[in-house]
């Protein structure tokens, strides 16, 4: 099995659960995927990093990966470490909710990003207001985010929220892969 087809079963047998959540949407959705079960597991960060290396493999002279804490956080490092295997220098950087109120004061940690083309990563996407204040936040540093890269899109708007703004949106993994509906 590929790394991909690794992940979507991990995903399918201990990250999808049934009850009754709430999204950050604020609606109400029988199932939740919780994707940090898996990104901070040693089995799936692994392919986590090569699944998302891959979704990104085209886009030329990307820089740096990371994204809102702390969905994405995990998935940035897996990144790095699973980018130099392959010989890429690609660092990662954590966006903060909002910035540091002391020391530099600083909202997105790691490595200076001006002029440097990054992606935003996430774990899963409800209404993309994750990624977009990640946008937000890294534009304001003079970074360019070419794109945003996400695990499982719940195919709830997310992606032309983030088309809206400017950036290509990118899924590896359907509701479709997971056997799962829209809600
Ligand atoms: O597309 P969105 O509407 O932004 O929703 C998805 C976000 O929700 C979850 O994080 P959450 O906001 O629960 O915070 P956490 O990462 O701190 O757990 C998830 O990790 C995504 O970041
Ligand atoms: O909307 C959310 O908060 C959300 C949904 C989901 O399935 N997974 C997740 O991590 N967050």
């Amino acid at each position: 099995m590929n790394a991909r087809d690794q992940l979507i079963q991990l995903i399918r047998d201990e990250a999808v659960f049934h009850g009754d959540f709430v999204l950050t949407s604020g609606k109400r959705a029988s199932y939740y995927i919780d994707l940090r079960k898996l990104s901070l597991d040693h089995r799936a960060a692994p392919l986590i990093g090569d699944v998302l290396l891959d979704l990104i493999a085209d886009i030329p002279g990307v820089s740096a990966v990371g994204g809102l804490t702390m969905g994405a956080d995990p998935l940035a490092t897996s990144m790095l470490h699973r980018g130099l295997a392959r010989g890429l220098e690609v660092d990662a950087f954590v966006v903060r909710k909002e910035p540091k109120d002391h020391g530099r004061g600083r909202q997105v940690e790691g490595p200076e990003l001006e002029g440097k083309r990054v992606v935003v990563v996430e774990d899963t996407s409800t209404t993309g207001g994750s990624p977009l204040k990640a946008i937000e936040a890294l534009r304001k540093v003079g970074a360019e985010v070419v794109a945003v890269a996400v695990i499982v899109d719940r195919a709830t708007g997310a992606q032309a929220v983030i088309e809206a703004a400017g950036v290509e949106y990118r899924a590896a993994i359907t509701l479709d892969d997971l056997g799962l509906a829209p809600q």
